[in-house]
């Protein structure tokens, strides 16, 4: 039996609500599948933990999370605490100390899901995060606080290293998809120092990969080829903060956040990958049983498929398309089912998927 630790960290809001739904279903499935099987701890690290602690994460917290073979994440951001500081407690510490510098998030239209373009049918696409540097170096600061001539500063910072990386990760990432297209996002008209380097290291990468076609757009105008001709987008490699903002834009493309799935990956597997829906915390309809757990679900077979689970992953996501196919879809996507009522669906078809492969088989035995 394989065994995976798995670190989950709900956090804030709909995070505990949609972790809680993935945990059941991941639990169904490894039972079904027979072959492994998870040991997840739970790990309280939340805005309320904060507000009692001071902190999200305890002293030596990110060198103990490097004992899991992943993370399961829920979402960080509460009324209570200002935003940069539950970003910056809880989240980017991981993700940056435990070098998920490849953050890989994937926009498809699921069955029975509609978008709001006309022509939808171009949406399935991967976006490819730098998740380590650029705009969220964290260097920048504040000075002269409260005078007239205060000054705060927030510098991007672009390494040749970090640049590199993760041009190459989305080069090979191209490579595996049936396109074999990569478009370079950029801002380098008028950014001419970073943004600059990131578009030349691109093209030298580009030298080692010539099955893999590639094309050059800047950042504001991706956003009307994502609208207007999504057939000619396949992977996208974005900066930090641009690829944050047009992932969320290819989620409402694909149909809403609430199914949007991401992998914070940190590719030589030195350290745990971090999985998590990409949404927040979504304060206006936390702890009301109404958060869409697809997202979560999708999250999950992402992680399956990063611990060599295939098998399990593709039962899972057949299941999940199945469920959005016959319409189970909650008030994201303009149906009308609860959290718990779109979970049971999912287990509902695990269960009749696997089943369905015990009669084969003991049908195939018996004859
Ligand atoms: N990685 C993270 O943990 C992460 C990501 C984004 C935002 N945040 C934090 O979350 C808080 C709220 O941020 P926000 O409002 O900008 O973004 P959000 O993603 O929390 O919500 C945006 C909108 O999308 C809806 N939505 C999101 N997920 C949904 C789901 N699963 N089902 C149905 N509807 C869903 C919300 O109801 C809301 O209307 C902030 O504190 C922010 O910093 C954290
Ligand atoms: O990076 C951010 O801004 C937040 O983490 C969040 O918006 C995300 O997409 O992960
Ligand atoms: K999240
Ligand atoms: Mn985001």
């Amino acid at each position: 039996m394989r065994e995976y630790r798995l670190a989950a960290i709900p956090g804030d809001g709909i995070g505990t609500e949609v972790i809680a739904a993935g945990l059941e279903v991941l639990d169904l499935v490894s039972a079904l599948d027979g072959g492994f099987r998870f040991e997840a701890e739970h790990l309280p690290w939340s805005s309320e933990y904060y507000l009692k602690h001071g902190y999200y994460i305890p002293a030596g917290g990110v060198d103990y999370l490097k004992g899991f073979d992943a993370i399961f994440f829920g979402a960080v951001g509460s009324q209570q605490v200002p935003d940069h500081v539950s970003l910056w407690g809880l989240r980017l510490p991981i993700a940056q100390g435990l070098d998920q510098y490849a953050n890989v998030r994937p926009a498809r239209v699921l069955p029975g899901v509609g978008s709001p373009l006309k022509r939808s049918e171009g949406v399935d696409w991967v976006i490819i995060r730098e998740n380590s540097e650029g705009e969220y170096a964290g260097n920048g600061g504040r000075t002269h606080q409260g005078f007239p001539h205060e000054v705060g500063t927030e510098t991007a910072v672009f390494t040749r290293a970090g640049v590199e990386r993760i041009h190459r990760f989305a080069f090979e990432l191209a490579r595996t998809r049936e396109r074999k297209h990569l478009t370079l996002v950029t801002k380098s008209n008028a950014q001419r120092y970073g943004m600059v380097l990131w578009d030349e290291v691109f093209a030298e990468v580009a030298g080692d990969y010539p099955d893999v076609t590639t094309d050059r757009e800047l950042v504001d105008a991706v956003t009307t080829r994502m609208v207007a001709k999504p057939q000619s987008l396949d992977v996208l490699v974005a900066t930090n903060l641009h690829a944050d903002i047009l992932s969320d834009l290819a989620a409402a493309l694909s149909g809403s956040l609430g199914i949007a799935p991401t992998a914070n990956l940190n590719p030589e597997r030195q350290f745990p990958s971090m999985f998590e829906p990409i949404h927040g915390s979504a304060f206006d309809i936390a702890g009301k049983g109404l958060a869409n757990p697809v997202a979560t679900f999708w999250t999950a077979v992402m992680m399956l498929e990063h611990l060599g689970e295939d098998a399990a992953a593709t039962r899972l996501m057949a299941a999940i398309e199945s469920v959005t196919a016959a319409g189970v879809l909650t008030g994201d996507l303009g149906g009308t089912a609860t959290t718990a009522e779109v979970t049971q669906a999912v287990c509902e078809r695990l269960r009749a998927a696997y089943g369905a492969t015990e009669e084969a088989d003991a049908q195939r035995s018996a004859s």
